[in-house]
């Protein structure tokens, strides 16, 4: 289970010689089952991806903690393998110069499995995406964006993680691809039992996906409704947010 309590996190404003602050995560409190797909929306700026940085321990807040099942995961080792995330900017999430099996490859190292075994994975992480095996071969530069996308899941989920946090992760794929992604994540879903934390813009497919959806606001959270509630969510910002994201 995924735990934040309180986080709090502020950047320096300006120039060089600025000591201003900006305060992005003003105390954010909340927890994301084992299995569950919490979804994050918000308007452009209010720290949702910060959140996200935090939650995969890459960056430390100010005050205030993430936890991973009881454990910090400031800890390299509470997070290696445990925790992964799948981004938005698919192109310049693989290495050109890896070929689709170094890149997924990569996290696995961390594990202690014979060679031969990593790239028996492989295949079956190509499989499980829908690629075909002899795509292990190719550079992402011949790869569509739908195809990259595909190969960075199979990377995310090849240390069979507890959680991936999806930053934007579809948004910049044909709405036709996202579907399929969307399906595809909730069939990784399904099998591994992951947790997702899904930050996105996307409102439809927040629905689609998520299981609850957090309201964020201004480094805040303003609400976090059930995907069934949805409709009824109580502040007036909430309502007015859902109401601008709703595109049909
Ligand atoms: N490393 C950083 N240094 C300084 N300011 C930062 C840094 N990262 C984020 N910020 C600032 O924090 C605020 C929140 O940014 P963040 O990217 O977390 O928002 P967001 O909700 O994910 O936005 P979007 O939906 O547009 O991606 C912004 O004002 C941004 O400029």
């Amino acid at each position: 289970m995924l735990k934040v309590d309180n986080v709090l996190k502020n950047y320096k404003k300006g120039g060089l010689f600025s000591s201003e602050r900006q305060n992005v995560l003003k105390g954010v409190s909340f927890e994301c089952e084992n299995g569950e797909c919490l979804g994050i929306i918000g308007e452009s700026g209010s720290g949702k991806s910060t959140l996200g940085r935090l939650l995969l321990g890459i960056e430390k807040p100010d005050s205030g903690m993430v936890l991973f099942d009881g454990e910090n995961v400031v800890d390299r080792k509470v997070r290696l393998g445990s925790i992964s995330a799948v981004f938005q900017d698919y192109k310049s999430s693989i290495n050109p110069f890896y070929t689709v099996e170094d890149a997924i490859l990569e996290p696995m190292k961390i594990q202690n499995k014979s060679r031969k075994e990593n790239k028996d994975k492989v295949v079956n992480l190509l499989n499980q995406v829908g690629l075909p095996a002899s795509y292990r071969n190719k550079y992402p530069h011949v790869l569509s964006g739908g195809e990259v996308q595909r190969v960075c899941i199979a990377r995310a989920i090849s240390t069979e993680p507890k959680c991936i946090i999806l930053d934007e992760a579809i948004s910049s794929l044909d709405v036709s691809v996202q579907t399929q992604v969307l399906e595809l994540l909730k069939e990784l879903k399904r099998i591994y039992n992951m947790s997702y934390i899904f930050i996105t813009h996307d409102l439809q497919a927040a629905a689609y996906i998520c299981d609850r959806i957090i309201i964020f606001r201004d480094g805040q959270i303003e609400e976090i409704v059930g995907i069934e509630q949805l409709k009824d969510v109580q502040s007036v910002y909430a309502r007015k947010l859902l109401q601008s994201l709703i595109t049909f």
